[in-house]
């Protein structure tokens, strides 16, 4: 590991006027914890952590570092899986962390304005305690910050019907990265008065500039939800079973995950098995419930796909405590497959091409690696694939990365051939950066550049991410 780059006495003493003495650190274990993300690809290499309180704080710091071109990464909860969150050169890493505040409720717009550093878990809780509900949701919900799910415009488990970070955000306070602090949009529904900076930041990655605030739109709580997991005998089933349920119902989540995914879950033992019938894939998907009619259209629409092959067994939750354990079999994944190193794509196609799409990139993989793991899961009623490759415990993890970044190219290819995205929901970061051709042309990211250089002139924020400058 490199030794962390040391700033200026005087940096630092400018640093600690800024926030506080007490928060700026410069322990190792302080910079191994706050310079890092939960990606293992990069060893951490920070100067200094600052925990702010306030939007001028932030700008103060911001300011600092252009006086001094010294680099940012802005922090969140430290859950991304791009190493959008990872300072390896020497950074000032911004942390969120204080700026976690409710600041204000407005019931009549339906409408919370919060600082960037609340954590999504807490968001949810406020807006339930206020009856209504927030509904970006996923696995590390627990840990991540509101700030980076606008960061990389998350999406997670409910995308099929609430849509993206993006789709929730009214408004945002942020400061640039040459120092400004702008108030983009205000929380308003209806502004017709040009440019929609706000939606610059979203999915910026902090590369623009750092938000601080945010005015968050709420829904209304969704009622009597219940989860069907069904075991599916291929790929080619499922897309079918999608259609067939969205014709008559509307699906609040309609995930999927292999034999692999499950095995792994169930191995941990927190959760049993849906049913004894093997299967080599699973979809969950859940719905309001609140109605007979619904329920009953759902059962028969089952046996409908149990009649047509596509279905080989299944089971709907009859209480909320069934409905948890259904999810936790699909939102386990991630965590439990975490110590097999994994190598990871998240990839999206449009729904129309997710059959023929997941038959090319399944041919690939099976091809590429017939020694490895293969862990299918995703949010495949969005057309997003989590493909996770497993590293085995012979391999190093660079010999086993090395070897997965060969196949890249093909699978690539593929999500461009379709169309598609090389990061659906987790950000470019370090880890796509060199592929983000796949999916924004040249000429497309030449535009980018020139707008990177609007708000962030010396190239200060979050500098790596997403391409090189
Ligand atoms: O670990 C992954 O590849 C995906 C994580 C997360 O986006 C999920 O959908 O569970
Ligand atoms: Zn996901």
């Amino acid at each position: 590991m490199n030794a962390p780059l040391a700033l200026s006495a005087v940096v630092l003493e400018q640093l600690s006027a800024i926030v506080g003495e007490q928060r700026v650190r410069t322990d190792h274990d302080s910079l191994q914890t706050w310079g890092k993300d939960w990606t293992k690809h990069f060893e951490p290499n920070p100067s200094v952590i600052v925990f702010p309180a306030t939007t001028e704080e932030v700008q103060a710091v911001v300011r600092l570092a252009n006086q001094h071109q010294i680099a940012i990464t802005p922090s969140g909860g430290r859950t991304g899986l791009s190493a959008g969150a990872v300072a390896t050169n020497g950074e000032i890493v911004i942390s969120l962390d204080r700026m976690n505040k409710v600041l204000e409720f407005l019931p009549a717009d339906r409408m919370v304005r919060v600082q960037a550093g609340i954590v999504t878990e807490s968001l949810q809780q406020y807006a339930e305690q206020q009856g209504l509900y927030y509904p970006v949701d996923f696995a590390s919900a627990g840990s991540s910050q509101l700030g980076g799910n606008i960061g990389t415009n998350a999406g997670g488990i409910k995308v099929i019907k609430y849509g993206m970070t993006r789709q929730w955000v009214l408004g945002l306070t942020v400061v640039t990265g040459k120092g400004d602090i702008l108030h983009l949009n205000k929380g308003m529904i209806k502004n017709a008065t040009g440019y929609a900076l706000q939606h610059l930041f979203i999915g910026a990655e902090g590369t623009l500039g750092i938000v601080t605030e945010a005015e968050i739109k709420l829904e209304r709580q969704p009622q009597d939800l219940k989860v069907l997991v069904l075991g599916t005998p291929d790929f080619e089933s499922v897309m079918p079973i999608l259609h067939a349920f969205q014709q008559r119902i509307d699906l609040t989540a309609f995930e999927f995950f292999g034999e692999v995914a499950l095995q792994k879950v169930l191995d941990a033992g927190h959760v049993g098995k849906p049913f004894d019938t093997p299967c080599p894939f699973y979809v969950l998907l859940e719905f309001e419930g609140r109605f007979e009619a619904v329920v009953d259209d759902a059962m028969s629409i089952f046996e409908h796909c149990m009649e047509q092959g596509w279905v080989l067994d299944g089971v709907m939750s009859q209480t909320q405590a069934q409905a948890q354990n259904l999810w936790r079999l699909r939102e386990d994944i991630s965590e439990t497959i975490a110590p097999f190193t994994p190598y990871k794509n998240d990839i999206s196609v449009l729904i129309t091409h997710v059959p023929a799409f997941i038959k090319e990139i399944d041919a690939i993989v099976a091809a590429s690696y017939p020694d490895f793991e293969i862990c299918w899961f995703g949010h495949i009623g969005d057309g997003n694939l989590h493909l996770n490759i497993l590293k085995p415990a012979n391999l190093s993890k660079d010999e086993f990365f090395d070897q997965c970044k060969l196949v890249n190219t093909q699978v690539f290819e593929t999500v461009q051939k379709y169309n598609g995205s090389i990061s659906a929901e987790h950000g470019v970061g370090m880890t796509k950066k060199d592929y983000l051709e796949y999916t924004r042309d040249a000429v497309e990211i030449s535009y980018l550049r020139e707008l990177k250089k609007v708000f962030d002139p010396n190239g200060i924020m979050n500098p790596g991410k997403i391409f090189d400058l």
